[in-house]
């Protein structure tokens, strides 16, 4: 991801934590049930961004939405 993306999603996510780079350069997004390693944004809609992750645990290859902000109130997705 380009610097400004990683910054624009440690700046409006409150449910992940994007940490350092991995040894493989890739940012890694970290949650509550696992650790992904973003490999490319591959979309967005009206409730945020779609990004291509790798399940760090068992490899698979997802899509994680980030939801914006604005859906959230008290940690809890509004739909
Ligand atoms: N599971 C997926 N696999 C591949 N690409 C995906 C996947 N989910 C979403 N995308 C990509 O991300 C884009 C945005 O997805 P999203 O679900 O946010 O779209 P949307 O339904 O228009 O948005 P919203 O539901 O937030 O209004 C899609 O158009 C698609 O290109």
């Amino acid at each position: 991801l380009q610097t400004q993306t990683q910054t624009e999603l440690l700046n409006t996510d409150p449910l992940f934590f994007l940490s350092t780079l991995t040894a493989a350069e890739r940012p890694v997004l970290r949650s509550s049930t696992a650790d992904y390693s973003i490999l490319e944004r591959i979309g967005e809609g009206g409730f945020g961004k779609v990004l291509k992750c790798q399940n760090l645990k068992n490899n698979k290859t997802v899509a994680v939405k980030i939801i914006k902000e604005a859906h959230i109130t008290n940690g809890q997705c509004l739909f």
